[in-house]
């Protein structure tokens, strides 16, 4: 993993967020180099909101690496019910962990932000140059404006200070311990247990958010673990780059693909009085492909190993439903 010779290998990495999907997934792909030692801290611990605890936190234990994986996250119902949160919690958090990595003199820090934080309606497949080119989705507005803050303050540190601090504008992410509240939680794990429950209970049909036209691309959250990994090792990396496949299909697609691998034989409905979001949303690769990262889960195989892991979350009541 430390593959990149020129580069200082990492020997501390504080992994911000690790009980999260994401979070997780990089711990897993962690676990497998023995050079780099794992420090994780759960909100009991250090709350990343309380910028005194952050720095005490990084005082104490000295990363030389940071990744910041937490952050206030949910699909379009919770960004357009808590605006006030999802700004706040993530301007903090982002403050707070980049500030004081500064501060602690740690030598490489990786932010994550979402590919909201592009224009609504900017060209698609979306381009990095797109950033501040356009209004943002009003249904993530507030969430869409703390990530770019993030990714800005990264991008100030490294001009200003020359530290290596950058960023990844991952895609909509799914795969192991995701998030299955039933309004909260992001279009794929919302569907899949709604298409389980459904199939459990022998309901005749299952209703889906929107008009089901929207597209939207899907990551497995391994894949992004990779993504991670690979950049902040990466010895010049852009300040941001997308991470994802570069595919999309619409909701309705992706539904029927969801229903497929439940074994969910119903009617398939949909809800125009839910919110679409945003009309498309597919990242241009290029960037990240030529950084030698490549996405290796194809949508079909990763439905099938969420699933799997689904039921075992569901039979040892570790489902997240926050
Ligand atoms: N999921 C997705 O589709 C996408 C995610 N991303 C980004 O990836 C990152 C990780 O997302 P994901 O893993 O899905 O989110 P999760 O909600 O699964 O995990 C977020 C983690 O952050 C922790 N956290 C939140 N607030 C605090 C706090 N104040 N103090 C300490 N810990 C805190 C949570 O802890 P606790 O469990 O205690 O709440 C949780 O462990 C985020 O930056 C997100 O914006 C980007 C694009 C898409
Ligand atoms: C990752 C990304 O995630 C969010 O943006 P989003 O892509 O719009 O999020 P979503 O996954 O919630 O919805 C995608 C589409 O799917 C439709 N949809 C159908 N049925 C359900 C459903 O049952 N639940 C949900 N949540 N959506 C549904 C829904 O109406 C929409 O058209 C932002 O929070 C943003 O901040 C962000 O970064």
């Amino acid at each position: 993993m430390n593959a990149n010779s020129t580069n200082p290998p990492i020997h501390r990495l504080f992994v911000a967020g690790h009980r999260g999907m994401v979070g997780d997934a990089i711990c897993r792909n962690v676990a497998t180099d023995p050079s780099i030692e794992l420090l994780t801290a759960g909100r009991e611990v250090v709350d990343l909101c309380d910028a005194e605890a952050v720095d005490a936190y990084y005082a104490e234990n000295r990363p030389d690496a940071v990744v910041v994986a937490a952050a206030k996250v949910g699909g379009i119902f919770a960004n357009s019910q808590y605006p006030v949160q999802f700004m706040s919690d993530n301007l903090k958090i982002a403050v707070n962990c980049i500030e004081s990595a500064y501060r602690h003199g740690v030598r490489r820090l990786l932010f994550l932000g979402s590919t909201c934080i592009y224009p609504r309606d900017a060209a698609q497949p979306l381009v990095e140059s797109a950033l501040l080119s356009g209004p943002l989705e009003s249904t993530n507005e507030a969430y869409a404006i703390a990530k770019i803050a993030g990714l800005k303050l990264c991008q100030y540190y490294r001009q200003q200070y020359g530290v290596m601090f950058h960023s990844a504008m991952p895609t909509n992410l799914y795969g192991p311990g995701d998030n299955y509240h039933p309004e909260n939680s992001h279009v794929l794990p919302a569907l899949l247990r709604r298409f389980h429950e459904a199939k459990e209970e022998g309901t005749d049909s299952v209703t889906i958010w929107g008009s089901g036209s929207p597209r939207r691309e899907f990551l497995y959250v391994d894949d992004l673990a990779a993504a991670v990994m690979h950049l902040i090792t990466a010895v010049e990396p852009p300040d941001w780059v997308n991470v994802g496949t570069g595919e999309d299909l619409t909701i309705l697609e992706l539904a029927k693909k969801i229903a497929a691998v439940v074994g969910f034989e119903g009617e398939i409905k949909t809800d125009p009085t839910k919110p679409d979001g945003t009309p498309r949303k597919v990242t241009d690769v290029t960037r990240i492909h030529k950084l030698g990262w490549r996405h290796q889960v194809e949508l079909d195989q990763g439905l099938r190993q969420t699933y799997t892991s689904f039921l075992k979350e569901c039979a040892e009541s570790t489902m997240r439903q926050a």
